[in-house]
């Protein structure tokens, strides 16, 4: 079982600032302490000249891959799309997977975010359960309910005993930002 509020979810419209908040959290609580060992990912944008052409999966140590693109090639009309965008899932697993992986030392996991293309990959929820199972504190993302209430595994962390759900807006971010810094350094202090 999770520990009581271990998980801190943030969620809000795309583009809100999830990641940039999930980003700058993680900058301030390395400050504090640079010996943090922190595993997990985060998704951005592709972009070419002014136009998304896709996503792709970022590991906390910078190494990246594509998660979904728009520019179709033969073997990309086999996988799973979402709108015009074609989710490459063994690019996601081979990169996001191994970081997700419990370690007796890890004192945080970024997952960004816990969405419809992520969940494409059959071993992702499960490998996400075994994160918020192993007690060890977890800052995600999800999508708010108009994108996501079709997902199943979104419904489920939502409502996974240990999260805390942070719903943003443009008013409330930073405010936001600050209570789960200040949350986490708490508790990766009694860690
Ligand atoms: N607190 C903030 N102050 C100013 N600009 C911000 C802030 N947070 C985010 N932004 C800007 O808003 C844009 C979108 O931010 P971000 O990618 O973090 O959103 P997101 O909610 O993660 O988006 P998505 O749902 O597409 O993943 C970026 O250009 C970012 O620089």
């Amino acid at each position: 079982m999770a520990g009581p509020g271990k998980c801190f979810l943030v969620t809000g419209p795309p583009g809100v600032g999830k990641t940039t908040l999930i980003m700058r959290v993680l900058e301030t609580l390395k400050i504090s302490n640079p010996n943090l060992k922190v595993q997990g990912f985060y998704t951005s944008e592709v972009r070419e000249a002014s136009e998304r052409v896709g996503f792709q999966v970022v590991t906390l140590d910078g190494r990246k891959g594509p998660l979904a693109s728009s520019i179709s090639s033969p073997e990309s009309l086999r996988w799973p799309s979402v709108g015009k965008y074609r989710v490459d899932i063994a690019s996601f697993e081979a990169l996001a997977l191994p970081e997700l992986q419990v370690k007796e030392d890890t004192d945080l996991f970024i997952i960004d975010e816990v969405g419809k293309m992520e969940l494409f990959s059959s071993s992702f929820f499960p490998a996400v359960l075994r994160v918020l199972e192993s007690n060890i504190p977890v800052l995600a993302s999800i999508p708010i309910p108009k994108f996501s209430r079709d997902i199943p595994g979104v419904a489920r962390l939502r409502n996974h005993p240990g999260a805390t759900i942070f719903t943003l807006n443009t008013g409330n971010r930073d405010f936001v930002k600050e209570q789960i810094y200040s949350q986490l350094r708490d508790l990766l202090q009694k860690h």
